[in-house]
């Protein structure tokens, strides 16, 4: 960890607001004094902050974290720039700029938003900014948005190519089970997906946070199974995570590197539909590595719109891929079960796309 050259911290919600929502303004001086000093040490990093809801709140005078995503979104759209505005204060007393980066979802899955991404924070850190990273709350729809940045931060690491990512929040690392359960005991290592057989993890644990150890998980699953190890701390702890000294949760890197939109199908897409494949279908894209034809699809559940996530799941509900679909629902319910050569005579299309292409899917589960 000392010598990460380049890491991705998160801190969330919960550990920078103070009771009763507001924006906890001390917690984001101490944040900046050890990322400004790890930076002059010479490690690169990029922070992604939440906070923007928690820091609407108040302001708009509301009495609590809006559930509804309307009020949501304008909540964080208040907050975001107070956040921004709070970090860049903190940094400029350490003779450090700061860069404001939005992401969405679909940001890290469509190449082109991907690759541009990726360009505007290499040349941020070039640059010697910290790029601070979150969620672009007011425009991300409901249907393919994270909602925690647990996740969004994970995949951030990938996107940057981290050395490590760091998860602050505010309990020292993974507990084997709920930290407020009397005799639970921290974690201190995890090397793979077997070390977390019998422990219990929840949802959130305040009314200020998101995703809880849950999507904690989650993100710890997405980075290290794409070589990123990761480590789990309260943040008052920060400092000593950067510098390497045994704190929280390790999470050792598990897998390589993959591209950004596999990483982010296998693991993070919300679906908003379900395809039923028939046994050759199966077989042509377990073994065979093939695009999925209209002709193996047997049923169309939900409603999905053209690159849409969706599961591609055997006729017992066994969901063996996700992919992103090229069609709408009502477009792949028309087509199913229908031979390439039937679709060209009845369409007059020379090639009528694949329902779902090989680049787009991603295997889940072997059959
Ligand atoms: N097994 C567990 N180990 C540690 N924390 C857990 C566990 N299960 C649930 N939690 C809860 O997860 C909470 C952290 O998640 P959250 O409130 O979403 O934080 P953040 O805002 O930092 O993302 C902790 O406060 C804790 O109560
Ligand atoms: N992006 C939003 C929500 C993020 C959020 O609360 O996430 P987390 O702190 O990871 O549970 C925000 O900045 O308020």
């Amino acid at each position: 960890m000392a010598d990460a050259g380049r890491v991705v911290v998160k801190i969330g919600s919960s550990s920078l607001t103070a009771p009763g929502g507001r924006l906890d303004v001390d917690r984001i001086h101490r944040l900046v004094a050890v990322v400004a000093e790890r930076r002059a040490a010479g490690q690169e990093v990029v922070l992604v902050s939440s906070g923007a809801i928690a820091a609407g709140i108040a302001p708009l005078g509301l009495p609590m974290r809006p559930t509804d995503l309307a009020t949501a979104q304008a909540t964080a759209s208040v907050g975001q720039g107070l956040l921004v505005a709070r970090y860049t204060e903190a940094f400029a007393e350490h003779g450090r700029r700061v860069g404001q980066v939005l992401l969405t979802a679909e940001d890290l899955i469509r190449r082109q938003h991907y690759r541009n991404a990726q360009r505007a924070l290499a040349r941020l850190l070039a640059l010697g900014v910290v790029p601070i990273v979150n969620e672009n709350d007011t425009v991300a729809t409901d249907e393919i948005r994270f909602g925690d940045n647990d996740r969004l931060a994970a995949l951030v690491a990938h996107l940057v190519r981290a050395d490590a990512l760091v998860l602050l929040t505010d309990v020292d690392g993974l507990y084997d089970g709920p930290p407020s359960r009397a005799g639970a005991r921290r974690i201190p290592e995890v090397r793979g997906p077997e070390d977390l057989d019998g422990v219990e993890v929840t949802g959130r644990g305040t009314s200020i946070g998101t995703g809880g150890m849950v999507t904690k998980l989650e993100a710890a699953s997405i980075a290290t199974s794409a070589g990123v190890p990761v480590v789990l701390t309260v943040a008052d702890n920060a400092e000593r995570a950067l510098l390497g000294e045994p704190v929280g949760t390790w999470f050792a890197a598990t897998g390589r590197r993959k591209s950004a939109r596999r990483l982010w199908l296998a693991h993070a897409a919300r679906t908003s539909g379900r395809l039923v494949l028939d046994d050759g279908a199966i077989h042509a894209i377990t073994h065979g590595k093939r695009s999925l034809l209209a002709a193996g699809i047997t049923g169309v559940e939900g409603d999905f719109e053209p690159g849409d996530p969706v599961e591609l799941a055997t006729p017992h509900g066994v969901v063996i891929a996700r992919g992103l679909v090229a069609y709408s629902a009502g477009e792949v319910r028309e087509m199913r079960g229908r031979t390439t050569a039937e679709l060209q005579e009845q369409d007059g299309t020379s090639h009528p796309r694949p329902v779902v292409h090989r680049d787009d899917l991603v295997i889940v589960s072997r059959y």
